[in-house]
């Protein structure tokens, strides 16, 4: 894919987060892209991150994609519905269903889709997939940083 993932267009000081910061050395740096009216966003997880089992990954690690994937998601949609560049967003609320255990080394999907915008507050309703199995669903409010937050 060469179109721009979504947060490698965050401006640099919202760049270092651990999951999907293009900015932090040592994160996971997920990528996020549109497909349609929907977003997606794919990853292949190193075992070290299993759970309680061999070959299973470890339930933080789904909510982290569901989550970075869905302030990625909140920040597309706020600038491709008012047309102009959105701060940040951050997770007020996140819920996450584990509907079937997720595999490590195996490719993961995870699609947002907006299920409403009003003012600072974007909900995102997210799943989790493994070669067309469901694993996880759930949704995240996210909220936008204000511009005058940045300096206070
Ligand atoms: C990353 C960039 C950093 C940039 C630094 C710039 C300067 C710092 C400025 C800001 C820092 C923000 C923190 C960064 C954290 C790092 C990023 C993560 O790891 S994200 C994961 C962890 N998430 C948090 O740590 C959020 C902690 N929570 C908050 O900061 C606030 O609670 C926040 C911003 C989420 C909302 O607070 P409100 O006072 O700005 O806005 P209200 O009026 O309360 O909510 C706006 C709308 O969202 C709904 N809402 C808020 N919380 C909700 C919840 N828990 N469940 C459902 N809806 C909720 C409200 O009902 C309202 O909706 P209605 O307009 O009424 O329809």
């Amino acid at each position: 894919m060469t179109e721009l993932a979504f947060q490698d267009q965050y401006a640099d000081e919202y760049a270092h987060c651990y999951g999907c910061g293009r900015l932090n050395e040592d994160g996971m740096k997920l990528k996020s892209y549109w497909d349609g009216e929907e977003t997606v966003c794919r990853f292949t997880a190193d075992p070290k991150f299993s759970g309680g089992y061999p070959g299973f990954l470890y339930g933080g690690m789904i909510a982290s994609l569901m989550d970075c994937h869905g302030a990625a998601t909140a920040w597309a949609a706020k600038a491709r519905t008012v047309q102009q560049e959105a701060t940040r967003f951050v997770t007020a609320s996140l819920k996450v269903d584990f509907r079937a255990p997720a595999p490590t080394n195996v490719e993961l999907e995870v699609r947002g889709k907006i299920n409403e915008i009003k003012g600072r507050k974007v909900v995102v309703d997210l799943t989790l997939s493994a070669a067309g199995k469901l694993c996880a669903e759930g949704s995240a409010v996210m909220v936008e940083i204000p511009i005058n937050r940045q300096e206070g």
